[in-house]
């Protein structure tokens, strides 16, 4: 069953082009956050492999450290809250730990 969108009854045309305006916009950048997490996933999946065949542990707590603090500062240049870009930033890192662990589950450091 379709989803309806909700808007006010009593809403005035232009404030409801405006707003469908608008979302176009959040759309487009929702679907270009998408193929920027697909991409960034498909490189990190290259790094578990390396990691994996070279018997490297899959988390690198202090390139993350490195990590947080540079995207703590382009949140604050940018007007983001940097505690959420910190917290995004871990919930995409333990995603990409959770598929170093799965690649080296399934392969020795030999490669065999
Ligand atoms: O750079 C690495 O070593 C990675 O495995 C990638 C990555 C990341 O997603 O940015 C993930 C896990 C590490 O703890 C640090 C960084």
């Amino acid at each position: 069953m379709a989803v309806q969108e909700e808007l006010p009854a009593d809403a005035g045309q232009d404030a409801i082009d405006q707003l469908h305006s608008i979302r176009e916009s959040i759309d487009n950048i929702d679907a270009a956050l998408i193929h920027l997490l697909a991409e960034r996933f498909k490189f990190t999946q290259g790094v578990g492999r390396l990691k994996a065949a070279h018997g490297l542990p899959p988390a690198d707590p202090a390139r993350e450290l490195m990590q947080i603090e540079r995207l703590r500062a382009l949140a604050i240049e940018a007007h983001l809250d940097p505690a959420f870009a910190e917290k995004f930033l871990n919930f995409v890192i333990a995603e990409v730990i959770h598929h170093h662990v799965q690649i080296a589950g399934g392969q020795t450091a030999s490669g065999a």
